[in-house]
């Protein structure tokens, strides 16, 4: 143990750096974890330690800025930084590593150290894998759902029902919630709708509705608006509403996975915490989607409507056409430009507009504000008569943003380029993935303008030349990328098109 004088560094990371003599006196190693004790306050926390031999002379500790949010200390403060041991949720990850089942008290522990960072980046990918190749029971998926709902905070309403949708995404251009949330509070109910940023995506709900109004809010916040908008569409991994979560999606994000547990406890952990009551679950089925087949999909609703029944809310999942994308848009500005569109009255594209009635149709349902099989109706009739358009401009306000803003104040980015067909013919095939990964080459979701415009989806007829798709970015180094990633992933196949010519090796023709 030793006794330290903090310096806070303003580095947007966590840990601590201690010179080396220092550290050499408490016995530790970089990457080894300490516990740091501010004695002014009594607050501490466990960190992992870099070691310096300039930035931080003897004497002092240097507290990175993530680290400082939970120890709040200031330049001067005594410290005592001791050496800290590995904590016992490794030992349980190592256990479904090696296929163990996991209990309540062991998930809980290693939830508790995500949130609280003690576990590091390598230690919850290992986790993430852990889960993802060995899977987790429906025991298992309870244990962590109560677990990522215990470690934050919770809302509580007054009166009910309170209502949510979900997607499990996976299928790009998904930008629904944009119009199901104000749909279903223009028909009078409350719905206060976290969701997550892209995981596997282009652009996730929270990217979207970032462009229109900030989606960052403590709970308290997120209770106050919804009560008085009816609803809000904000970022879960700012609210404190379980705050693993966000700690989870952001170690899958660069593998673009969504590990079956964590995903069923991501989704479910946010509506608990909400207080839901009534729940409708989008699952897209596509051979490029989270879910390939109808027949998985229905094993999924199942373990969700089973988690909905031990949570004590009543879940209805409806299985989505995933095989292509929603609408033409994917990428955050092209999605909202396309959301507000319909919004505003636009019956274009017919897909989106369908997915999107269906859905909150199901909501209306389900809570009696449409009889049963006349939801969809319900709902298109709230985007016709501009209610839902209301109500959304009434959500921008709440959550700060400009309620007069419309679909075409928002552009695409400015370098773009034109995918011609190279044959007359049908669109046949439609790689959902190969276009994510085309519309993250092009910047998105961090450049709001990078994104692909569809103009032909599957079975629309081609004339040699036209354009199928344009890809948009923000820069144009990155323009060149995605046009590069969309020549060798060819997305969209024309029939009749030449997909690969394959050389005759080593054949020659014969000579005399
Ligand atoms: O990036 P991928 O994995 O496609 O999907 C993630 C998206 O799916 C869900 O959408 P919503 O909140 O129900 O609209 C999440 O909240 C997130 O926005
Ligand atoms: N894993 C997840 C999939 C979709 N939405 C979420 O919030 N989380």
């Amino acid at each position: 143990m030793v006794k330290l004088t903090a310096k806070i560094l303003d580095i947007d990371y966590r840990g601590v750096l201690i010179n080396r003599i220092d550290a050499r006196k408490i016995g530790v190693l970089d990457g080894d974890r300490v516990q740091v004790i501010n004695e002014n306050t009594g607050i501490f926390v466990q960190a992992f330690v870099s070691t310096t031999e300039k930035l931080i002379e003897e004497g002092s500790v240097g507290i990175l800025y993530l680290t400082n949010k939970k120890l709040n200390a200031s330049d001067g403060d005594p410290f005592e930084v001791r050496f800290a041991d590995r904590p016992a949720s490794i030992e349980y990850i190592r256990k479904k590593m090696d296929g163990g089942k996991l209990t309540a008290d062991e998930t809980k522990a290693i939830v508790m150290d995500i949130v609280d960072d003690i576990l590091s980046p390598g230690e919850i990918s290992a986790y993430i894998t852990g889960s993802y190749i060995q899977g987790l029971d429906m025991d298992e998926v309870e244990h962590l759902t109560r677990a990522m709902v215990a470690t934050g905070e919770r809302l509580n309403f007054t009166s009910h029902p309170i209502v949510d949708k979900h997607s499990i995404g996976g299928v790009p251009g998904n930008k629904i919630s944009l119009l199901v949330v104000p749909i279903i509070a223009a028909a009078g109910l409350k719905i206060p709708k976290t969701s997550s940023r892209a995981i596997t995506g282009a652009g996730g709900t929270a990217d979207l509705m970032e462009v229109l109004a900030p989606v960052t809010f403590s709970a308290e916040e997120v209770q106050k608006m919804t009560e008085k908008a009816g609803g809000v569409i904000v970022w879960g991994g700012a609210t404190n509403i379980a705050p693993a979560d966000d700690k989870i999606i952001i170690y899958e994000y660069p593998f673009k996975i969504d590990a079956r547990g964590q995903m069923l406890a991501s989704v479910m952990a946010k509506k608990y915490a909400a207080g839901a009551d009534l729940v409708v679950i989008d699952i897209p089925v596509g051979r490029n989607a989270k879910v390939a087949t109808v027949e998985e999909g229905r094993k999924l609703a199942r373990e969700f409507i089973d988690l909905g029944d031990r949570l004590g809310m009543k879940v209805e999942c409806a299985i989505t056409y995933g095989e292509s994308p929603i609408g033409h848009a994917i990428g955050v500005n092209l999605e909202v430009r396309e959301a507000l569109s319909i919004l505003e009255g636009s019956e274009i594209p017919g897909s989106l507009l369908q997915k999107s009635v269906s859905i909150a149709g199901i909501a209306l349902e389900m809570s009696g504000k449409a009889q049963n099989g006349e939801g969809p109706m319900v709902a298109r009739e709230l985007l016709k008569n501009g209610k839902a358009l209301d109500k959304m401009r009434q959500i921008i306000e709440i959550q700060g943003g400009d309620p007069n803003v419309k679909a075409a104040d928002i552009s695409p980015g400015e370098n773009s380029f034109n995918v011609m067909a190279p044959e007359n013919g049908y669109v046949v095939e439609m790689n959902n993935k190969a276009l994510i990964t085309i519309a993250r080459s092009a910047g998105a979701p961090n450049d709001r303008g990078a994104g692909i415009y569809l103009h032909k989806k599957k079975g629309q007829r081609v004339e040699k030349g036209e354009p199928i798709f344009t890809i948009y970015a923000d820069r144009g180094w990155r323009l060149d990328k995605a046009v590069e990633t969309a020549r060798q992933l060819m997305p969209i196949i024309v029939e009749g098109m030449l997909i690969d010519r394959v050389p005759s090796g080593y054949w020659r023709p014969e000579t005399e």
